[in-house]
């Protein structure tokens, strides 16, 4: 079964031109053991500025195919590009390092550290850039950096709550911080995984009309899993289908039809 994960493309190699897309996998296949295969075969297009839902059953590889797209989990084979780089089996240290500093991560427990304040863990998002052990305490942060997180907490409505302790948030809000978190360091990606899963339904709505807004409005990439199928079509520019670790469909969100989704969660 593993016979046709062995084609992988070493990382390195020439960039890519600037009208590459953001992300292009080819024949993806990701196993975490010889009996573990996750992905098999997914082609998967995503243009800068795109926004794309990634739906499928419990266990058909979602996040896999998120970490895998951005040198979280080594690919097992198939051709990757993300950022305009290949990227191989075995991505360098320093290479997925450049891609996670372009990248920013939501998921649906948003780990803030509960005893800091907001603005504290918002600039935490700033780990990562040059002098980042100051990102620990917003009293030690560069005002600069204080300023940054500032404008995140602005743009998603908490600035008035920089000072309060992040656990006297609630569920919503907390989740909001960890919006602002991920988009302190403009990344030209945002990857979410279930951002909404956690949160009651308008507070859910809240958090995926925030992403969707900011993620226009800054242009950023979004790609994002859910099993809100109203989240799914309501707030991506496309729906990407996962059955079986291959695309099932992948089209636009208003084409998605109640039909096709039946179609993806039928055994
Ligand atoms: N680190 C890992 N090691 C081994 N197997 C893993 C690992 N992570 C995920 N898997 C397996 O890969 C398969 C796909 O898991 P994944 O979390 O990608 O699916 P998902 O579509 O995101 O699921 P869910 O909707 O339940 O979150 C599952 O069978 C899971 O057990």
């Amino acid at each position: 079964m593993l016979d046709h994960l062995t084609d992988a493309r070493t990382a390195g190699g020439t960039a890519r031109t600037a009208d590459a897309p953001l992300i292009e996998a080819r024949g993806l296949c990701k196993a975490y053991t010889r009996r573990a295969v996750v992905l098999d075969g997914v082609d998967l297009r995503v243009e800068a500025g795109e926004r794309v839902a990634l739906i499928g059953s419990n266990g058909s590889g979602k996040s896999t195919l998120l970490k895998s797209l951005i040198g979280l989990h080594p690919i097992s084979g198939g051709e990757l590009s993300c950022f305009g780089e290949p990227v191989g089996p075995e991505a360098s240290r320093a290479q997925r390092l450049r891609m996670r500093r372009q990248t920013g991560f939501v998921f649906q427990k948003h780990c803030l550290v509960r005893r800091r304040s907001v603005l504290s863990n918002v600039i935490h998002g700033l780990f990562g850039e040059a002098g980042s052990w100051r990102a620990f305490c917003h009293s030690l942060a560069p005002e600069d950096w204080r300023a940054r997180a500032m404008d995140a907490l602005d743009a998603v409505d908490l600035a008035d709550k920089a000072m309060l302790r992040a656990d006297t948030l609630s569920g919503g809000q907390q989740q909001r911080v960890a919006v602002a978190r991920a988009l302190v360091r403009k990344p030209r990606l945002l990857i979410a995984d279930e951002p909404a899963a956690s949160l009651d339904p308008v507070s859910g709505r809240n958090v995926m009309e925030l992403f969707s807004t900011l993620c226009r409005e800054q242009e950023i990439t979004l790609i994002y899993t859910s099993h809100d199928m109203a989240h799914a079509t309501a707030y991506a520019d496309r729906v990407v289908a996962l059955k079986g670790g291959r695309v099932h469909f992948d089209r636009p969100a208003e084409k998605v039809t109640r039909a096709n989704l039946q179609d993806v969660f039928d055994g």
